[in-house]
């Protein structure tokens, strides 16, 4: 199989991208097509819900963000969850105050709807009970190794939870070349979102791709190979 690529269990080829190839992804759909960060991070945190509930048996949920991208996705994930009625908190990196961007439009939201939300690190590892975390601190964002506090939650979900589902990337792992900066998260499942990135390919877990409704004309003014991969559905997975 070539490198750059990934295929679907029925055999069809996806292209994978790096950073800032998924970075210039994100600007022409956003700049040149007109899609809202919000619209591609609702679709995010959907995919990411229906996973969780297909990993998840009786228990608990703790979504686990930090102020980025990838944590609004995480952030969108915890009120879908908790429209079902699945017990979910939410485990910040930071105070409230200092989020910014997407990632305090969503929490403003989960705050609305009484989800509870933790801001201390010691308040991951004090849960009681069997829990399946979210990982939504770090996805293609990642800059240099893990910093505390995030490094004290990555370890915290790699010893304490019955299963792990992170999105996009695996927080700690470099999307574009597949290196471990410092410590990283081992998932039972990723869900990457509109294409795998190359450093995708090594991981841990099972790998998901969602669509997040990009459409084709962004990949080929990038001159990103693409067919759909989805066929009629929201999600495929991938085989490395
Ligand atoms: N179209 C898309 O691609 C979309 C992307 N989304 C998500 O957005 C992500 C990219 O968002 P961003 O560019 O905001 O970046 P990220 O959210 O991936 O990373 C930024 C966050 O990571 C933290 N961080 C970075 N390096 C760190 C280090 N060494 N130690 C500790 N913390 C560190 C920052 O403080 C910040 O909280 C994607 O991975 C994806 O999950 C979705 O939410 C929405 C749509
Ligand atoms: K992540």
């Amino acid at each position: 199989m070539n490198q750059n690529s990934f295929q679907t269990r029925t055999g069809r080829s996806v292209s994978a991208v790096t950073a800032e190839e998924m970075l210039a992804v994100d600007r022409v759909a956003v700049e040149d097509v007109g899609l809202a960060l919000l619209q591609m991070m609702e679709n995010a945190g959907r995919a990411l819900a229906r996973q969780v509930h297909d990993i998840r048996d009786e228990e608990r949920v703790v979504v686990v963000a930090g102020n980025g991208g990838n944590g609004g996705g995480g952030l969108a994930c915890a009120r879908h969850l908790a429209n079902r009625d699945v017990p979910v908190q939410v485990v910040l990196d930071r105070v409230p105050r200092e989020l910014t961007g997407a990632a305090a439009h969503q929490h403003r939201i989960l705050e609305a709807m009484s989800v509870p939300v933790i801001d201390a690190a010691d308040g991951l590892s004090r849960l009681d009970g069997p829990h399946v975390a979210v990982d939504a601190l770090i996805g293609y964002g990642l800059s240099g190794e893990v910093r505390s506090p995030a490094s004290r939650y990555v370890e915290t979900m790699n010893n304490r939870f019955e299963s792990v589902v992170s999105l996009d990337v695996p927080s700690g792992i470099d999307a574009t070349t597949g290196e471990i900066l410092g410590d990283a998260v081992r998932p039972d499942r990723t869900v990457t979102l509109a294409l795998p990135k190359t450093g995708l390919a090594s991981i841990d877990g099972r790998l998901l791709l969602a669509d997040i409704g990009i459409p084709k004309t962004v990949y080929h003014r990038l001159d990103i190979e693409y067919a759909n991969p989805f066929g009629e559905h929201d999600w495929v997975e991938l085989v490395r």
